[in-house]
């Protein structure tokens, strides 16, 4: 698999009222095309900091970032970012709220009927077809999610970024989204970044699971591979030892390892 995004020697500084701070230090991986890669993390470590970097929403202090050989120096529609707070417009209606980006995206490219065929196709992806008249207020959260992530497909980003894209949702609606993502990113191929505090979701959804270590000065800590086949269940993976063998392992670095270092550095 070749490599669609390149995170090089990439540090982050922020100017605090308390002097300079430095949330990464000296980053490095690569993201394959078409591969999920969750980043994990305890908090405040700098996931965030480090997706909106790939969004090109900030840039960074040193060190550089490539998607496709071209370097990162904003954001772009082949990188689409979704939020732990799906950020639709409530006064627009789902229809509109993609409508937005896809006029954005294929100004000039696609005709009316054809933009419209789209936004629906996008719709469907994420079962919220019969949603396209409503507004955000008239609908769930998960289901604002499953637009926000619509309208995100709908720009065909080469690179979707998902920042605790089902934080805050309740269990059961946050399982059938997982499931939703894994299925759309099977059908699409799509190269997926996800943030996630949830070791069983990293392990379900990835390929492979970044750990980074605790800030300030956080960096890439261990990246494990997740050699579980697809398409996976679940209810199947309950019973697999293997994932119960990879889990051990996150919980391992994030629990035993990354409390150690932090006493270490006291
Ligand atoms: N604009 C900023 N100015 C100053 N400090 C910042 C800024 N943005 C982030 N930080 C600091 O950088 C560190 C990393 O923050 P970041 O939000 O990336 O962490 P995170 O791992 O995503 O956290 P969480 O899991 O709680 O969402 C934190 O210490 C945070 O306070």
């Amino acid at each position: 698999m070749r490599n669609i995004i390149q995170v090089e020697q990439v540090s982050q500084r922020f100017t605090t009222a308390s002097g300079d701070f430095l949330a990464l230090d000296r980053v490095s991986f690569a993201i394959r095309e078409g591969e999920t890669l969750s980043l994990i993390g305890h908090s405040g470590c700098g996931k965030s900091t480090l997706l909106n970097l790939i969004a090109g929403l900030t840039l960074p202090s040193s060190g550089g970032l490539i998607c496709d050989q071209r370097e990162i120096s904003g954001p772009g529609p082949e990188r689409a970012v979704v939020f732990q707070n799906h950020s639709l417009l409530p006064w627009l209606t789902c229809r509109e709220n993609v409508a937005l980006a896809v006029d954005q995206v294929f100004k000039g490219t696609m005709s009316k009927a054809e933009k419209q065929a789209w936004i629906v196709h996008n719709l469907e992806l994420v079962q919220m077809a019969h949603a396209l008249d409503k507004r955000p207020g008239e609908i769930s959260g998960g289901m604002k999610q499953r637009v926000g992530i619509a309208r995100a497909l709908a720009m065909k980003p080469r690179v979707l970024l998902l920042d605790e894209p089902f934080g805050a949702l309740d269990a059961l609606t946050r399982a059938h989204l997982q499931d939703a993502v894994m299925r759309i990113q099977q059908k699409l191929n799509t190269t997926i970044v996800l943030i996630t505090h949830d070791v069983d979701e990293a392990v379900l959804l990835s390929d492979r699971v970044l750990m980074m270590t605790n800030g300030p000065a956080a960096t890439v800590g261990e990246i494990l591979a997740i050699d579980l086949p697809r398409p996976r269940s679940r209810v199947a993976l309950a019973d697999n030892p293997h994932y119960h063998h990879l889990r051990q392992q996150i919980l391992h670095f994030l629990y035993e390892k990354q409390i150690v270092t932090a006493q270490e550095h006291a």
